[in-house]
């Protein structure tokens, strides 16, 4: 049965300010908080305090005495829900240790595990939830060995790219594959549904070839993916009546963030938990949506009250953040959108500086660099809080392109969270892994890591070896030399050799490799050859070895992967076609774009590692001190900073897509990134790009002109 929601009458109004509140609530603001007993949108503007009302609100409801058990609170962000929680804390003065404060994942997860609902989905105890990088590798799993589906797929991304004009070699995009599955989840789109009719044809291979057996895959490892969350969660709702209600029952409150982000799931999952409670408070921006690559319709705010037909509009219009310049600048350009409701934004605050355009950058690399001087100058010479600035860009590889520069410059850094900084990206570390691996084959760390990246090598046999390489008092390295038979050489034969690999590098030469290159290679060799000693003494533990009990346990064709590996190794240290083959690999991963820039001002490849790892070391020290914040536009929402660099706004890039429905959201980005600052804003643009030894010209944003 569902429950019966009575208006509830005993409220308290708040008519001013609360004694420990920060800041003094507006007419509009105090109305949207006292307003109970129909569903509401505060429909507002920019920096009109949205996120402030919504916390208000709730920390409002805890003073009257309303248990958080009973308030379910959605926002967009963990690190919303950490300040939301914080706050209601600090207002309420009550502890919030229960309280249903999170993203619709977190949530999800939440409603899952409680009174171990996850057996409804066919999960066990302690399912894993798994990563983006860790779903993909599932993705890339199911292709393993699959020929056929592998053609298919391939076949596909030569019609794209056939379409795009592009006659670029197709490589398995496995990242669009992962986003195609989610996109069919987002839709609610189950697997046991016909295959509708309206899917493009990435999906609709997705949805026959893939989906039922990666579904089965994650079941089978007990793990989900971030959108399995809430699909599971929505499913149960569907399929148990007695859940559904249960969850209605105890959630008497419901309050949501960004509701003009919704895509198709969120708002289904969002409408049976609501069912027929009128106390919804929904916030959102229209001009704010810039998540339709994720599936957002906008549909939810564009049309509140035709899903609440009892709903209440209230408008938050006075914005508190930015300087009246900014703000001019900002109106001027969303301006140009035609699809919006339109709000008339204005502000009490003083005029400011006007917006700062740099446009004496003639290439991306000296864009970066220079905006990093500015900052670093500016860091030297002012007082500010380097907490407040920001660099916001449009791509997540933008943003990481400022990346060595902070290093190189010592600027207190942090990269976005919700994306890996370039060093920890799996495909980057891998490359770094096996490269230390090249020169430091017994160091277990990267032996282990480079072993589990082969075929049909998981984490069993890796025990067995780490168990046994433990036993037998050798490194893993030495363990799989034993038995496989592939040793390396000894030093007196090395030795012999070295005139025929001076005559190697000299061909190397010939075949115009980079300095890069030849760096790369000597660097390598060197340490390789300072490692005489310690080889030396590996080769005595070698003789010491028993590998009896190991071959037992390992079967052949596990034994031929490592066999393969060993002799890869010793082919890269002896033979230049395999080291071509290792340079064409890190050059795909684009380490080599990264090495390239690195090793010009580092020198050399030991203080290259050292670096690396120290900056990865470093990153955990120092979580607290403050730090300049460098993400994209996107992971900024609902964020401010005093001071905010918005680079590479040249055409391709800022806006990426000139068009349509498309072009309109791009204004929106970039109106979301111009209205993060208080302060002051810093657009900067570059006048060439190079790619291969062309280069071509680049006009600058249309957004500027917009803008003025
Ligand atoms: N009534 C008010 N008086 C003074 N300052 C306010 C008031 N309401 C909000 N603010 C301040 O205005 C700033 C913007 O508020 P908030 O972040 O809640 O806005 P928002 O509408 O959620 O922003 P965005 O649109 O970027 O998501 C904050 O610094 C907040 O403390």
């Amino acid at each position: 049965m569902e429950p019966n929601f009575k208006r509830i009458s005993h409220h308290k109004e708040i008519e001013q300010q609360e004694d420990n509140d920060k800041v003094k609530l507006n007419k509009e603001q105090l109305e949207a908080i006292n307003h109970y007993n129909s569903p509401l949108l505060i429909l507002a503007g920019v920096g009109t305090g949205k996120t402030q009302t919504l916390m208000s609100k709730y920390s409002h409801l805890l003073k009257q005495g309303i248990s958080p058990q009973n308030i379910l609170a959605i926002t967009f962000t963990k690190k919303a829900a950490k300040e939301m929680k914080l706050r209601a804390q600090e207002l309420s003065g009550k502890p919030l240790d229960y309280s249903w404060v999170g993203t619709f994942h977190a949530q999800s997860a939440r409603m899952l595990r409680r009174d171990k609902i996850f057996k409804l989905v066919g999960l066990k105890q302690d399912f894993k939830i798994l990563e983006q990088s860790e779903s993909r590798d599932y993705i890339v799993r199911l292709f393993r060995g699959q020929k056929n589906l592998k053609r298919l797929f391939l076949t596909y991304f030569q019609e794209a790219l056939k379409e795009k004009k592009s006659y670029k070699k197709p490589t398995m995009n496995y990242s669009e594959i992962q986003m195609t599955l989610d996109n069919l989840k987002e839709r609610c789109i189950e697997i046991e549904d016909d295959m509708p009719n309206n899917l493009t044809k990435l999906e609709q291979l997705v949805f026959m070839n893939i989906y039922e057996d990666y579904q089965k895959l994650l079941k089978k490892e007990n793990s989900v993916d971030f959108r399995d969350l809430l699909f599971y969660m929505y499913q149960i709702f569907r399929k148990f009546p007695d859940i559904l209600v249960k969850n209605r029952q105890q959630f008497k409150y419901i309050l949501v963030d960004e509701v003009q982000d919704l895509n198709t799931l969120q708002q289904q999952w969002l409408k049976l938990i609501v069912g027929e409670n009128q106390n919804l408070t929904c916030v959102g921006d229209d001009d704010q949506m810039i998540y339709s690559f994720r599936g957002a319709t906008g549909d939810f705010i564009l049309n509140f009250e035709k899903h609440f037909p009892t709903a209440k509009i209230i408008k938050l219009e006075q914005n508190y953040r930015s300087t009246k310049n900014i703000l001019m600048c900002a109106n001027n350009l969303i301006r140009h959108n035609k699809n919006r409701k339109g709000k008339v934004l204005w502000t009490d605050k003083e005029m400011g500086t006007g917006i700062n355009i740099i446009r004496e950058f003639n290439t991306i690399d000296e864009e970066v660099i220079g905006i990093c001087n500015q900052i670093s100058k500016r860091i030297q010479t002012e007082e500010i809080d380097l907490n407040q600035i920001a660099i916001l860009s449009r791509m997540n590889n933008q943003a990481r392109r400022f990346e060595n520069q902070l290093i190189l410059q010592d600027i207190p850094y942090q990269l976005s969270s919700t994306k890996k900084p370039f060093l920890q990206k799996f495909e980057v570390k891998k490359a770094h892994q096996y490269l230390l691996y090249l020169v430091r084959p017994n160091e277990d760390e990267n032996m282990i890591e480079v072993l589990l990246t082969l075929q049909k090598i998981g984490q069993i046999t890796v025990d067995k070896l780490i168990e046994e390489a433990k036993n037998q008092n050798a490194s893993i390295h030495s363990i799989c030399e034993k038995l496989t038979g592939v040793i390396q050489v000894l030093d007196e034969e090395e030795t012999s050799n070295q005139p025929q690999d001076q005559s190697k590098k000299k061909n190397k030469n010939k075949r115009g490799n980079s300095t890069t290159l030849e760096n790369l290679e000597q660097e390598i060799r060197q340490e390789y050859d300072n490692n005489r000693s310690i080889r030396k003494s590996n080769q005595e533990i070698l003789k010491k070895i028993d590998p009896t009990k190991i071959k037992k346990q390992i079967n052949g064709g596990k034994i031929k992967q490592l066999k393969q590996l060993l002799e890869k190794r010793l082919l890269f240290l002896q033979d230049y076609d395999e080291e071509q083959m290792y340079h064409n690999f890190l050059k795909n991963t684009k380490f080599f774009d990264y090495l390239k820039l690195e090793l010009s001002q580092v020198g050399n490849v030991e203080e290259l590692h050292r670096r690396m790892i120290e900056s990865l070391e470093k990153k955990k020290v120092e979580d607290n001190i403050p730090k300049i914040k460098v993400m994209t536009i996107h992971a900024s929402k609902g964020l401010e900073f005093d001071i905010v660099y918005l680079p590479f706004w040249v055409q391709g890039s800022v806006p990426i897509h000139r068009d349509g429905t498309e072009l309109e959201e791009e204004r929106r980005l970039a109106f979301v990134g111009i209205t993060r600052a208080k302060n002051e804003v810093v657009i900067s643009m570059h006048n060439e790009e190079q790619f291969n030894d062309r280069s071509w010209y680049k006009s600058k944003s249309q957004f500027l002109r917009e803008m003025s």
